[in-house]
């Protein structure tokens, strides 16, 4: 029987319809996208809620991924695939290593799991205690900010701790925000399903969820790696106060070059100041309005 290249639909996490790109072969279709000018595919598996990854792939019958089940399954492999575009249409990335490695995305990951994450080889989503979260890979900007993990840590690699961490933490975020740039709130799609208008972390007003936008404000702890989901809200802040000011494209191009060619492991909030005006220097001049906007935005959360 012959094996080909298929395009199926489904329903994702929060009912709302989605062409897939799926693969046909001996009577059962995947979710493995070869359309892609990447050496690898884009694939999404199935951890059965269980912990085995990548576990099984996520596979179907006739195509059509209408399943309440397969919500999850079908948005992951749907915003992987955005993500992607994103990264190779706008900043000419060809996948998370610039060498067009395949993506992989297990969903139903673990029991009542809130959370997600990058593994260092491929993205893992839970499927939510349904209270806290519903499945996450149900937000696009939950995906982008898994994946751009992957992009730091190919590129970065900014350690997962203290201040670096945090920025590592906010370069997610941020990117997040240019995947999902609707709003301001990351996680706002899956988080609290049976409450409206809340989200997991805002940009804009981080306090709004329990961070800091201020370095006086900063959190020292030891919890999460240092405080990486908290103090991330400062340079959160002096994102969306640089994207307001700059707009989306010019800050894009500034944050996708400071963090591949400027930020090392080690660096620090005062590290991505300058390297995003070093960023906004060589494109635009240190003279610059776009320039001096970004040293505004870093100025008002206090770091110089
Ligand atoms: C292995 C466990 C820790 C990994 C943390 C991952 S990278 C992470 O930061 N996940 C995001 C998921 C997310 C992203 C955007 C919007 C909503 C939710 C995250 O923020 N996780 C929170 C819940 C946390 O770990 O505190
Ligand atoms: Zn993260």
């Amino acid at each position: 029987v012959t094996a080909s290249a298929t395009s199926g639909y489904g329903y994702g996490v929060n009912g709302g319809y989605k062409a897939l790109n799926t693969y046909y072969s001996s009577g059962t279709y995947y979710l493995y996208d070869v359309t892609k000018p990447m050496s690898g595919v884009i694939r999404t598996t199935t951890a059965k809620n269980g912990t085995s990854i990548p576990g099984w792939y996520s596979v179907d019958s006739n195509n059509a991924w209408t399943a309440y089940s397969q919500g999850a399954d079908v948005d992951a492999h749907y915003n992987a695939g955005k993500v992607y575009d994103y990264y190779y249409n706008t900043h000419n990335r060809n996948s998370y290593d610039n060498s067009g490695s395949t993506l992989t995305s297990t969903v139903h990951y673990g029991s009542n799991y809130n959370n997600a994450f990058w593994n260092g080889s491929q993205m893992v989503y839970g499927d939510g205690d349904g209270s806290t979260f519903a499945p996450l890979s149900g937000a696009l900007d939950v995906v982008a900010h898994e994946l751009t993990h992957a992009v730091t840590e190919r590129t970065a690699g900014l350690q997962y701790q203290y201040q670096s961490g945090a920025l590592n933490e906010s370069m997610s975020d941020v990117f997040g925000y240019f995947l999902d740039s609707g709003d301001w709130l990351m996680g706002e799609d899956v988080y609290t399903p049976g409450v409206g208008g809340d989200a997991l972390r805002s940009l804009s007003n981080p306090e709004a969820y329990g961070q800091p936008s201020h370095m006086n404000d900063y959190v020292n702890t030891s919890s999460d790696n240092g405080g990486v989901h908290t103090n991330s809200g400062i340079p959160n802040k002096a994102g969306y106060l640089t994207i307001s000011s700059i707009g989306k494209s010019a800050a894009e191009k500034i944050y996708y070059r400071a963090l591949t060619v400027y930020l090392t492991p080690t660096s620090d909030f005062s590290d991505a100041r300058a390297a995003l005006l070093q960023s906004a220097a060589d494109y635009y001049g240190s003279g610059s309005s776009t320039y001096n906007a970004v040293a505004n935005a870093w100025n008002q959360v206090g770091v110089y």
